[in-house]
């Protein structure tokens, strides 16, 4: 078993271009065939095939317990899973090593639902910390690098956030929380964002604000975006193409536009309320 070694691209703070890009014919970034996961007697993934190509924002819709996380987790071996083939940022999950793996995910930025930043830091410090995957981020005094400061405040200021770099992570709203979790995450110079549930505790508005950000990331950065969703309108808005799990089985696959209620329908089983909120 063999892990491939891969080059990282240039820190993400430093790339130049904020123009805005479509999604790119470039190889995929994620290629999964017949991707499975069963926990004991319960087939929680069955037969998922996924592509997700640079700058483009994936969303995962499905009803509590359709399977988005484990395929997340999947991604990157959290999970047990079987497939034809799970190829992820240049890496063959199936054949990778532990040390592969942990360098697999060194490669992929995660977003949660409730930020896991730690409250007491300031938000540069969790920014900081992103970078702890990368070799040789505290000097022998404990701290970190004029290098990686200036990195991190970068990102701080990417996602509009600068003015508050030295503000306790407690005390910042929750759209700021997670936007503080976007910059660590960016930190890493990820090949792939995973982000669970990212809105689950905002409000609309802010639901909206970072989802638009994660979008700008990918298109700008050419950072593929999985996103998880509950709120179809949301992915219908901000994603580019969508997965829809029904009991761990891809119900539709396709661009976000094309999500009607029939769509919904066949992922969520009724409740095509969802349809516009
Ligand atoms: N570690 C585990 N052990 C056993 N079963 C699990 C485990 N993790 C998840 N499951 C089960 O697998 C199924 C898929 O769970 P998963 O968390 O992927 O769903 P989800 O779509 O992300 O749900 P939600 O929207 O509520 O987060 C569920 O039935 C869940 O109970």
């Amino acid at each position: 078993m063999t892990s491939t070694a891969v080059t990282r691209p240039a820190a993400t703070a430093s790339l130049p271009s904020p123009r805005e890009q479509r999604p790119t014919a470039a190889p995929p970034t994620v290629v999964g065939r017949r991707v499975r996961v069963q926990y004991g007697e319960q087939v929680a993934l069955n037969s998922v095939d996924l592509d997700v190509r640079p700058g483009e924002v994936v969303a995962l819709l499905g009803h509590s317990g359709s399977g988005k996380s484990t395929l997340m987790k999947a991604l990157t071996g959290i999970t047990p899973f079987t497939a034809d083939a799970l190829d992820v940022a240049g890496r063959d999950v199936l054949r990778q090593t532990p040390a592969g793996l942990r360098e697999l995910r060194a490669d992929v930025g995660h977003v949660f639902q409730h930020f896991n930043l730690v409250p007491r830091l300031s938000a540069l410090t969790n920014v900081l910390t992103g970078g702890l995957h990368n070799s040789g981020p505290i000097n022998i005094f404990g701290t970190f690098g004029s290098a990686q400061r200036a990195q991190a405040l970068d990102l701080l200021d990417r996602v509009g956030l600068a003015h508050k770099a030295k503000q306790q992570c407690r005390s910042l709203s929750g759209g700021e929380q997670q936007r503080v979790a976007i910059a660590r995450a960016l930190m890493q110079q990820p090949r792939l964002i995973l982000a669970d549930e990212p809105v689950a505790s905002l409000d609309p508005r802010l639901a909206g604000n970072i989802l638009g950000l994660l979008r700008d990331i990918a298109r700008q950065e050419q950072i593929p975006v999985i996103v998880s969703l509950h709120v179809v309108g949301l992915a219908r808005r901000y994603a580019d193409r969508v997965l829809g799990l029904h009991s761990g089985e891809v119900v539709f696959a396709g661009p976000a536009a094309h999500i009607t209620e029939k769509e919904v329908h066949r992922i969520y089983g009724t409740d095509t309320e969802l349809l516009e909120n």
